[in-house]
């Protein structure tokens, strides 16, 4: 590990809360909940609940969130991993993390909306008191699910607009649903102020970019790998200043490019598209920020000064106001500076 990465101040933005869970925490909350699980100790849990080599796909890559799912069931649970979500950012020495979550899995028990948003939100508060980390909330739409559902993850979500909860996103499998589906959730979603990000061009279909930035407003999209086969929509990007949270194990993991040397975010930069860098699930792809950077630096040939710009990406593609960015470039650069950097 590159032992000044560790030490750097640095943004999440692109991290699901699911994914995320401390496996500890998970194979507790499980055994509590009567579970069978046929593995004889917490490493070997570790490797059920992570992707290995052998996943092909996403759709490969989303069947290991069904533990997750069995655990999201319970506001005090909901509120517990978010905390420790935050608490093991913060010792990594993130400042600011949106963590995304979608309300309607935390339901098949019996829980509320109103249960399963406010529990995120206790765990942020109490985490931002006992670590000084902030954070907001980005709400998700599934995308098999029907467009109704998702509009009422819009109506049910704004009253926590600005308290919290800062945008909504589209996330799940990709290849099987199209983003138009969800076009009437996401323009309401526009129209009551909410920011949006979607999932789009994950794992290779190119025209999810323009319909997500076009039709459902998107001012982010979560990874946008395949806009490297089209100059057109590379042009989009740059032009509506579009920032993509790519992700780099992941997106590995998932087999949206064939090899390390074909991850498009060079070009990118080249042609002046803005590009953050996030770990999408720390636990499912077992990944840090830290091994994110590490990774772009042994691979791709990035200097620490590259990795400070994409972290300088990253406050101005938060979902925030231009205040709360100042404040965050003004910690993140007086802590730079007792490096040197
Ligand atoms: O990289 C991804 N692409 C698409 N969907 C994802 C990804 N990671 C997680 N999820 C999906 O989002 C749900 C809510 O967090 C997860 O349960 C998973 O199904
Ligand atoms: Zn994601």
């Amino acid at each position: 590990m590159k032992e000044i990465l560790k030490k750097i101040p640095k943004i999440e933005l692109h991290c699901h809360l699911d994914g995320s869970i401390r496996p500890e925490t998970m194979y507790e909350l499980l055994l509590k909940e009567g579970e069978k699980l046929e593995v004889k100790d917490i490493k070997e849990f570790e490797k059920l609940v992570s992707v290995r080599e052998e996943c092909d796909s996403l759709k490969e890559y989303l069947k290991k969130f069904s533990y997750p799912l069995k655990v999201v069931q319970r506001g005090e649970n909901i509120e517990r991993i978010t905390y420790e979500l935050l608490e093991d950012l913060s010792k990594q020495n993130v400042k600011y993390v949106e963590i995304r979550f979608a309300p309607f899995l935390s339901m098949e028990k019996g829980l509320s909306f109103d249960e399963v948003v406010s529990s995120v939100l206790k765990g942020m508060d109490r985490a931002k008191e006992e670590f000084n980390i902030l954070s907001n909330a980005i709400l998700i739409c599934m995308r098999y699910d029907s467009g109704e559902n998702s509009l009422k993850v819009v109506e049910y979500g704004e009253k926590y607009l600005g308290k919290g909860v800062v945008a909504v996103d589209l996330a799940g499998n990709e290849h099987d649903f199209p983003p138009e589906i969800h076009k009437e959730a996401f323009q309401l979603a526009y129209e009551k102020g909410y920011n949006i990000t979607i999932h789009a061009g994950e794992t290779g279909i190119v025209e999810n970019i323009p319909k997500s930035v076009e039709l459902l407003h998107a001012k982010r999209i979560g990874h946008g790998i395949a806009a490297i086969k089209d100059p057109k929509v590379m042009e989009l990007l740059k032009e509506k200043n579009i920032f993509l949270e790519m992700c780099p194990i992941s997106n590995l993991q998932t087999k949206s490019v064939d090899s390390i040397e074909d991850y498009p975010i060079r070009t990118y930069l080249e042609e002046g598209i803005g590009v953050t860098i996030n770990t999408d699930n720390t636990t499912v792809s077992n990944t840090t920020l830290d091994k994110e950077y590490e990774f772009l630096m042994d691979n791709l040939g990035f200097s620490i000064e590259d990795i400070i710009k994409l972290i300088d990406n990253s406050v101005e593609a938060a979902f925030l106001p231009q205040s709360e960015k100042e404040y965050l470039r003004k910690i993140i650069k007086e802590e730079l500076s007792i490096y040197k950097l």
